[in-house]
């Protein structure tokens, strides 16, 4: 693998490296050692998927409070996405900075997303699948998200956004927080 890093404090755009023979081909999608040289969380608690049927679905953003908070390491199978990141930890040089990442099923890229970041993905393609591990437990009761539209994070969304959950459209806007995000 290899560790690209991003414009955001403890993200990382990871590589994979296939190896290729006459079958195909075979690449490491995770390894403790690896991600334990850059000093990446790799104790992964739970595997997730998620399949979104069109084009323009926004999942996101999310994230749960401590001590539920999450690493995150993010792939998608089938079709193409684009992964939006926010780093919501107050004490960071790039707080409340974002980035985008296309992720797609050809691109062999996958995003590791740190605790104290806000999730999410827009579908570029229809029939679209993915996959995460995630470092902790869900647990509903510390789940908690940023408004996509939020004007204080100004995120220019690459395609327009069609399917969205009641969940995520009515997330509060940052303005309107009486405490800290994360
Ligand atoms: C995240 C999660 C959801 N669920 C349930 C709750 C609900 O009934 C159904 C769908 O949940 P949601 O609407 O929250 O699914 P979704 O919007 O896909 O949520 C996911 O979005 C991306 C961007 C992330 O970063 C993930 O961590 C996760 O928050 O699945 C679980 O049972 N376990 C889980 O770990």
């Amino acid at each position: 693998m290899k560790f690209h890093q991003t414009n955001l404090n403890d993200a990382w755009l990871i590589e994979l490296e296939p190896r290729g023979d006459s079958r195909g081909h075979f690449a490491r999608t995770m390894c403790h050692d690896e991600f334990a040289r850059h000093g990446l969380i790799s104790d992964f608690v739970q595997q997730n998927m998620s399949y979104s049927a069109q084009r323009g679905t926004l999942r996101g953003l999310h994230y749960q409070r401590r001590p539920y908070a999450e690493a995150k390491l993010i792939r998608c199978l089938r079709g193409a996405i684009v992964d939006v990141i926010v780093d919501i930890r107050e004490d960071s040089s790039s707080y409340l900075q974002h980035q985008l990442f296309e992720l797609t099923d050809r691109n062999q890229q996958q995003l590791y997303v740190p605790p104290g970041f806000a999730h999410s993905f827009l579908t570029l393609s229809d029939d679209v699948e993915v996959s995460y591990l995630v470092s902790a437990p869900y647990h509903p009761a510390s789940e908690d998200g940023l408004r996509y539209s939020d004007e204080a994070l100004n995120i220019s969304w690459p395609t327009p956004i069609t399917v969205l959950s009641e969940k995520d459209a009515n997330w509060p806007l940052i303005s309107e927080r009486t405490e800290r995000l994360f």
